[in-house]
């Protein structure tokens, strides 16, 4: 364990890295995947569980926790690891974002935002000061900046306003975060699909100083292909020796795809929602497993997969318990997911070690079907 909060990059193989970040609570092996656990739990998972997937750290939500059960009472318990029992590292958004997709009667101004509770409408108010603070309160590792992250479409005048309020609110951020030895503060670039927007953000967010960069903006609907498109520059625009956190991503092509741009660390809900409504991730393609023809399958969802799910039950089974509503039915198409997530990170460390990434890639999209298997 280190008492700092440090990055080494060990391997790159044309513009894929991969390295170590060190934290009090423990190592995180890059690329890195990071199950989101939003209201202090990845759903239908216990947190070794989660562990036993391969997960380093895990993400938690500012927005949700503040509402529900609020930020001082976690605090008050000990803070978020304490709570979930999750002693590995965590990484919090900051909450904008989750404000612009969750919450009602928002009003946006330079100090921040306000908005009523999509729990109980209840009001509330959101700046860079008062995320910190949160975020503080929670015990997390990794805080990310206070940040607005326009909906699409948006013009490029409104995207250039909103990335240098995030800008502002960035420096905010910092100045409200201090010095706090062991933990992180990562910036957030903003600036949609504009290059040069995007090159005056992170030229902004360099003069400021973070431990980490985030890409964020993307994965609002743009697409895979704009999103690449913007992948094919954004990494490089920040610094080379910290963490590249691409948020909100994604399906495992979009995961391969943006390790292969330069991202180091990604987020994303898909493997563990997907899983609650019976959409399992293999190495072959996607299998809905409520479709009537796994019905009498004795087979496993992978042949090759190691995890619970696949070595003890059967397609049949899977497709008997989530026909059913049955709880189990979450707990093992989520646990597969997760695996399969943290496989494919593993195999592009590996790779990316080894100088052999372009193969892996290759071997990956192979074999691969388009639809449901
Ligand atoms: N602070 C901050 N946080 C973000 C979170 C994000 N999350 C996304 N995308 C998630 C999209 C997403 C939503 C749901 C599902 C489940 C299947 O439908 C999958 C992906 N983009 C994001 C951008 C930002 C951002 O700029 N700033």
């Amino acid at each position: 364990m280190s008492a700092a909060f440090s990055f080494a990059l060990t391997a790159t193989d044309g513009a894929a890295r991969s390295g170590v970040i060190s934290t009090p609570r423990g190592e995180i092996r890059t690329p890195a995947f990071m199950p989101v656990g939003t209201a202090a739990t990845v759903k239908a998972m216990m947190p070794e569980s989660v562990r036993a997937t391969g997960a380093d750290i895990l993400l938690g939500n500012t927005y949700h926790l503040m509402l529900r059960p609020t930020a001082e009472r976690i605090a008050r318990l000990g803070g978020l690891h304490r709570f979930m029992n999750w002693e590995r590292p965590i990484l919090t958004d900051s909450g904008g974002f989750q404000v612009m997709s969750l919450a009602e009667l928002r009003k946006l101004t330079e100090e921040g935002v306000t908005f009523r509770s999509h729990i109980d409408g209840s009001r509330h108010r959101l700046t860079p000061e008062r995320s910190m603070e949160i975020q503080k309160l929670l015990g997390s590792d990794i805080v990310m900046c206070f940040d607005e992250c326009p909906a699409l479409p948006a013009d490029d005048k409104r995207v250039a306003e909103s990335m240098r309020l995030s800008m502002r609110w960035a420096a905010r951020s910092k100045e409200a975060f201090g010095d706090r030895p062991g933990h992180a503060l990562f910036g957030i670039q903003q600036g949609g699909v504009t290059q040069e927007l995007r090159a005056e953000s992170a030229e902004a967010l360099r003069a400021i100083g973070f431990d980490g960069y985030a890409i964020g903006g993307l994965a609002v609907g743009e697409g895979q292909e704009a999103m690449f498109g913007v992948l094919d520059y954004a990494p490089g625009m920040l610094p080379e020796d910290k963490p590249r956190y691409l948020m909100g991503v994604g399906k495992p092509d979009d995961i391969v795809g943006a390790v292969a741009r330069g991202v180091d660390m990604m987020d994303c809900v898909l493997p563990s929602r997907s899983g609650r409504t019976g959409q399992a991730f293999t190495r072959r393609g996607t299998v809905n497993i409520k479709n009537a023809r796994h019905a009498n399958d004795p087979r496993p969802l992978d042949e090759d997969c190691t995890c619970p799910a696949c070595r003890n039950y059967s397609r049949a089974y899977l497709h008997h318990v989530f026909r059913a509503q049955e709880i189990i039915s979450s707990m093992l198409l989520t646990w597969h997911n997760l695996h399969y997530f943290q496989e494919i990170m593993g195999g592009m460390r590996a790779a990316i070690a080894e100088g052999r990434f372009a193969a892996w890639q290759a071997a990956f999209h192979a074999g691969r079907a388009e639809g449901d298997i």
